[in-house]
């Protein structure tokens, strides 16, 4: 079980996540959703370690949350276009790995294996030796997701993954990485604009309006409308 308790982050006076606090489930997919500036953003970078929060705690199974315990998808733009899939996934498990190998850009033959079983997760079984700027969008994404893999964490988050996706690969991504949620028992935490895409993959969702938590529901407590409220509310 993810905890986050009074949960915040301010910047100067603006306080981007007000007291806020949830749980959330090993093997289910929150979506997180929320107005521009309601502290989606803010709320992801806290729980991967990127920020500091000013109070609160974020605790996993009762102990606090350690950096490596979680990842966050990258942005396929922030994928190296000229390395191979493969060596892109590599690169995300190397916090994990001595310093010594960290700068040779060594990796174990069990991170490679590691990292081939990632990109099947993520349908890309063939396309390890692919440069990844010769790859589509969704499959570029796929690969930020078998990046975010390869960091082994308990807790995936992602910040708008499928952004600039049309609509089927949108679909079809999301799809994959709330199967990989599910079936290696992660908490996933996604922040998505499109209530349609969320409606097909959410088992919670969380909303945040300036910075605080105004909704934390099943999907199955959620009623169609409710969502669409929960969207543009
Ligand atoms: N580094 C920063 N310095 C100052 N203010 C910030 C910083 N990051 C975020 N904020 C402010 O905190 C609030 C929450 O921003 P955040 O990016 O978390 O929202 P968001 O819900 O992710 O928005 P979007 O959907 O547009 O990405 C906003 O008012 C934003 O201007």
């Amino acid at each position: 079980m993810l905890t986050v308790s009074g949960l915040e982050k301010r910047y100067d006076d603006v306080a981007a996540v007000a007291d806020v606090s949830f749980e959330l489930e090993p093997g289910s997919l929150a979506v997180l959703v929320g107005r521009s500036g309601a502290g989606k953003t803010t709320l992801l970078r806290c729980i991967d370690g990127l920020e500091r929060p000013d109070s609160g705690s974020i605790r996993l199974a009762g102990e606090p949350l350690e950096p490596t315990d979680a990842a966050l998808v990258f942005q396929s733009g922030a994928l190296l276009d000229n390395k191979s899939a493969l060596e892109n996934v590599l690169d995300g498990g190397l916090a994990r790995e001595p310093v010594w190998r960290e700068l040779l850009g060594w990796h174990t033959p069990a991170a490679k294996r590691a990292a081939i079983e990632r990109l099947h997760a993520v349908d890309l079984a063939g396309y390890a030796d692919r440069r990844v700027g010769d790859l589509s969008g969704g499959e570029r994404q796929r690969v930020g997701i078998a990046r975010a893999l390869q960091q082994e964490p308990r807790v995936l988050l992602a910040d708008e993954p499928v952004a600039s996706l049309d609509p089927a690969t949108a679909r079809a991504v999301l799809e994959r990485l709330a199967a990989v949620v599910r079936r290696e028992n992660l908490i996933g935490l996604v922040s998505l604009h499109q209530p349609r895409l969320a409606r097909e993959v959410a088992d919670r969702y969380l909303g945040l309006s300036d910075g605080r938590l105004t909704v934390n529901e099943t999907a199955t407590e959620m009623d169609p409308d409710r969502i669409a409220e929960v969207y543009h509310g």
